[in-house]
């Protein structure tokens, strides 16, 4: 088991910077998810970990070793590709076995490990079969097995669910993290799907053109959002986040209010932002065809069916918002009533983006 550190980290292909001053610490044993949008850089910073990319410049640590000098083959790490890179003409054992064996570790020792891996994977009737007769998941799971049964000092995923069904990817998620509690090595897991990301992520690592947008628990980064792209990036359908000024205790879109608490008020006047973008998840409006306290209007666009709700668009003073709803009774162009949870919002300075924090004491803390 390892730390990770990377310290001031960038890459660079050609005059094109893929990762940029990277720092952070993956802290020994955990689970720490690398997400962010296609093309972000969190592929380059898993290979970067695995020694199979150069770093430009700053630093890498694994504990107190920097290893930027050190090649992939002796940095005691195991990695799962998208596409489980199996070897076509071995059959299944000889796969998980191969590595083993080109480390000239004793047979008893590659026997013991492998039975194990195939006992927990499952994999005990398909070990003489080939790759090729395999299923998606069978060959996932054999991935993983090979990845295993190096018990190196870190896992390192990438995508390693996406060429799943949905069902599938579902068990193989709990799967893994069976796994991993078992060895507890440093996990690193590259994926571009937040459900993915909430549901086995200790900590959750945000990455966008490049750069680190938060790290954080699954639970503060969708709580307490560290900037808008982070606000946007998780939660679906994403939260609704549109301009509003601030006069004394009230938010103001356009000619229309909402109070605030007075602990919000307080607090936005200690901060002295006015130019403010503000925040609310769809599943945090309540809408209504007649008027109710605190709350403003607007006109409906469209709703969309999501199965256990309904998905309302709304025209909020020329601003586009989505609002959840157990109801689909909504007609197009009809004026109705916005309820918004007001211990619930989040607010953001317009100019950096980065949200201006939460009162103390909000939620409880
Ligand atoms: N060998 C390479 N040469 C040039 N550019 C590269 C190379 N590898 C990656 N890139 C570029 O670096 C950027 C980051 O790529 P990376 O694969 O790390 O992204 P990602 O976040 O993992 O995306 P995805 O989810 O689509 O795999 C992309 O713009 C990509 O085109």
């Amino acid at each position: 088991m390892k730390e990770i550190r990377f310290e001031h980290v960038s890459k660079s292909y050609g005059k094109t910077e893929v990762v940029k001053d990277l720092n952070l610490t993956i802290k020994e044993g955990e689970r720490l998810i690398l997400l962010g949008p296609s093309g972000c850089g969190k592929s380059t910073t898993l290979r970067m970990i695995a020694g199979l990319e150069d770093v430009t410049s700053g630093s890498i640590y694994m504990d107190k070793q920097k290893v930027n000098d050190v090649p992939s083959g002796k940095r005691n790490v195991a990695m799962v590709f998208q596409n489980y890179a199996l070897y076509p003409h071995m059959k299944v054992i000889d796969n998980i076995t191969y590595g083993l064996k080109v480390k000239k570790m004793s047979a008893d020792e590659i026997k013991h490990r492998t039975d194990a891996a195939l006992e927990m994977l499952q994999l005990k009737q398909y070990k003489d079969r080939l790759p090729k007769d395999l299923s998606g998941g069978q060959r996932q799971r054999v991935a993983l097995a090979r990845a295993v049964v190096k018990q190196g000092d870190c896992f390192l995923l990438d995508e390693p669910l996406s060429n799943l069904d949905a069902q599938l990817r579902v068990s193989a998620r709990k799967e893994l993290v069976k796994i991993h509690e078992t060895f507890k090595q440093t996990l690193v897991y590259v994926t571009h799907d937040q459900t993915e990301a909430m549901t086995v992520g200790d900590r959750i690592a945000l990455m966008y053109q490049g750069k680190l947008q938060m790290v954080d628990t699954p639970d503060n980064v969708y709580h307490r959002p560290a900037n808008i792209f982070t606000a946007k990036f998780i939660g679906s359908p994403p939260m609704n986040v549109v301009d509003a000024d601030f006069q004394q205790d009230k938010l103001l879109f356009n000619k229309q209010a909402l109070q605030l608490s007075p602990e919000w008020s307080r607090f936005i006047q200690e901060t002295g932002a006015t130019e403010l973008a503000f925040g609310t998840r769809p599943e945090h409006i309540h809408l209504s065809k007649i008027p109710l306290d605190n709350s403003i209007t607007g006109q409906v666009k469209q709703v969309e069916n999501h199965g256990s709700s309904y998905g309302v668009y709304l025209d909020v003073e020329g601003q586009e918002w989505i609002a959840m709803s157990e109801t689909k009774n909504w007609l197009p162009n009809e004026t109705v009533h916005i309820e918004i949870r007001m211990d619930k919002i989040h607010l953001f300075d317009k100019e950096t983006t980065n949200s201006i924090g939460y009162p103390k004491n909000f939620y409880g803390e």
